[in-house]
């Protein structure tokens, strides 16, 4: 569903993805696995609009998305969960969703229904403020901002971030329950756990290129993963 073909992108003259290419299939939820610095943000970055890409393209479903506009992204399917959460601490639980729903126009009662029925806890505390939630809560309410805009693709950027192993077991049962409604999810991550319970697909990206791609399964017990966190030169891309 999601195809990344020689995509390039950077910062003033620093260049940090050199042609990276893979893809994200509907029916495999796939890891993107990579050492801090690697680029995974700036990834995720280019892929919701929020730097261009220098060179290459992005498509999503057959249709070339590669200079849409962030809200244009959007509303063509593709739905970013940050790093950070970015939660907005001194609005309700209810605006915070509101904001997600926002290419839509006012979200309708069905469209807060959908989203708590997934997320009992937030239909509990939709009137409190967001900051009074806990870590494991903010992303869950991140997520749920990303559902109220309906997308195809949902992007995850390090979800598991400071978050205790219970609250990251959370995460991967909602991920998987909400792929499972067909939704694609790219995840972004360093955490194997989250890594394992989630992906069928894995790509290792190392200083901004991708070294390594193909079925989690193999690829998170292989060597790739371990060699990319300890930094080790490789000379050639692996196919597994
Ligand atoms: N806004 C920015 N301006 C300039 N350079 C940046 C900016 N954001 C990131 N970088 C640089 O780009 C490179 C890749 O950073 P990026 O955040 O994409 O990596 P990452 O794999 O997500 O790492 P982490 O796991 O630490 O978040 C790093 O060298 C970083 O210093």
């Amino acid at each position: 569903m999601l195809r990344i073909d020689g995509l390039s992108a950077g910062y003033g003259r620093l260049e940090v993805l050199h042609a990276v290419s893979f893809t994200v299939e509907r029916d495999l939820p796939t890891v993107m696995l990579g050492a801090n610095g690697a680029g995974k943000t700036t990834l995720c970055r280019v892929i919701s609009g929020l730097i261009p890409a220098r060179a290459g393209g992005i498509v999503l479903d057959g249709a070339d998305i590669t200079r849409l506009s962030p809200a244009e992204r959007v509303r063509a399917g593709i739905a970013l969960v940050p790093e950070g959460r970015q939660v907005f601490p001194d609005m309700t639980v209810r605006e915070n969703l509101r904001l997600g729903a926002y290419v839509h126009g006012e979200p309708g009662r069905t469209g807060f229904d959908a989203v708590f029925a997934m997320f009992p806890i937030l239909a509990q505390r939709q009137n409190q403020r967001a900051g009074l939630l806990s870590g494991g809560e903010q992303q869950m309410l991140a997520l749920a901002r990303a559902l109220m805009s309906r997308p195809r693709l949902l992007l995850l950027d390090e979800p598991s971030q400071g978050l205790a192993p219970k609250a990251v077991a959370l995460i991967a049962e909602t991920v998987n329950r909400i792929a499972a409604t067909g939704v694609g999810v790219l995840l972004v991550e360093q955490n194997l756990i989250l890594a394992q319970a989630i992906a069928r697909h894995a790509v290792v990206l190392e200083t901004g290129t991708c070294v390594a791609d193909g079925p989690a399964g193999d690829l998170l017990a292989g060597g790739a993963v371990a060699d990319s966190y300890l930094g080790k030169t490789r000379r050639h891309r692996h196919v597994v």
